[in-house]
């Protein structure tokens, strides 16, 4: 299910302007939003998801307007949508919950309700937890039943926000690759500003500042706008003071720092074979990117 969006503004009262007409458009499969806290990101995310209304701009998800009424019914028929701080009764199990979710949504039939979330109890890997309640599951485990209750309708959009924050590394790992294989016959469109997952997940991205797109393109394509412009220095004197420091190791008896910079940061630096996070910070580190 594609995503056309052009010219999306939204000034909130108050006058902040989180979205400065973007430009973006999105192809089925997973899909990665990054940017830095603030960016726009879950201004967008709630535009998309009809919760919000632009200021300005048009939204076409699998061809239907999100500001017209009739497309926003349309659109919420066919989305799933995990927000950044989805709440949960605590005293719930995971069970009664996805049944309490299943009704609001308008799954009437308890039949087909039960076999749903049994389904989708196993998508998650929860099915042995799934009469336990909520109150004791982990931060990975939640999560895991947020997608499930953003996958009760069967979306062939399906929307995260944020969704690794906070997660210890097995969990974040096996979040994502359960994202990955959501993605398979469906648009994921994943927020976040972890480069990490990005890197470990999408082919397609875009970049968010300022609530513009300052990149939009393939991974690799990003990954290659620091190349010739990583280096590492091994030094047990002082840290590089050109460019970004993107690690510091100890080294022996001293240290030996990952940078990115236009020029060599020091005459003993090495060149090195850049990262997406190196990428992500040639990008941003060029003073205010341009929109593209
Ligand atoms: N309800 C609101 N009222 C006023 N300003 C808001 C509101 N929600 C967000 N903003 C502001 O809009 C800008 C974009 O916020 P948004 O939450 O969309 O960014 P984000 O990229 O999702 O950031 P984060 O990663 O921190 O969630 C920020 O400056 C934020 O303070």
């Amino acid at each position: 299910m594609r995503i056309e969006i052009s010219g999306l503004t939204k000034t909130y009262r108050g006058g902040v302007r989180a979205l400065d007409g973007l430009d973006l458009d999105v192809p089925t499969g997973m899909y990665g939003l990054l940017g830095s806290n603030g960016a726009g990101k879950t201004t967008l995310m709630r535009i998309l998801a009809g919760l919000l209304k632009p200021t300005s701009g048009t939204v076409l998800v699998g061809g239907h307007d999100v500001t017209a009424p009739g497309g926003r019914l349309a659109v919420q028929r066919t989305l799933g949508y995990l927000p950044q701080d989805l709440g949960v009764y605590p005293d719930l199990t995971a069970r009664r919950f996805l049944d309490y979710i299943a009704l609001l949504k308008g799954l009437d039939s308890r039949s087909a309700r039960r076999r749903r979330i049994g389904e989708l109890l196993e998508t998650v890997a929860l099915t042995e937890d799934a009469d336990r309640r909520l109150g004791g599951f982990s931060g990975g485990m939640l999560r895991r039943v947020g997608i499930a209750q953003a996958l009760l309708a069967d979306p062939r959009l399906l929307i995260v926000d944020e969704p690794t924050t906070g997660l210890d590394p097995e969990e974040r790992i096996r979040f994502r690759t359960l994202l990955s294989r959501l993605a398979g016959d469906r648009t994921v469109l994943l927020s976040t500003h972890i480069v990490e997952d990005v890197a470990q997940t999408c082919r397609s991205i875009a970049v968010l500042a300022e609530g513009r797109a300052v990149f939009r393109g393939g991974v690799e394509e990003l990954v290659s706008r620091a190349r010739g412009q990583v280096w590492t220095v091994t030094t047990p004197g002082p840290a590089p003071s050109a460019g970004r420091i993107v690690s510091a190791v100890p080294d022996g008896a001293g240290m030996r720092y990952r940078v990115v910079a236009a020029v060599p940061p020091d005459p003993s630096a090495r060149p090195a074979e850049p990262s997406l996070e190196d990428g992500y910070l040639a990008l941003m580190g060029a003073g205010r990117p341009a929109a593209v």
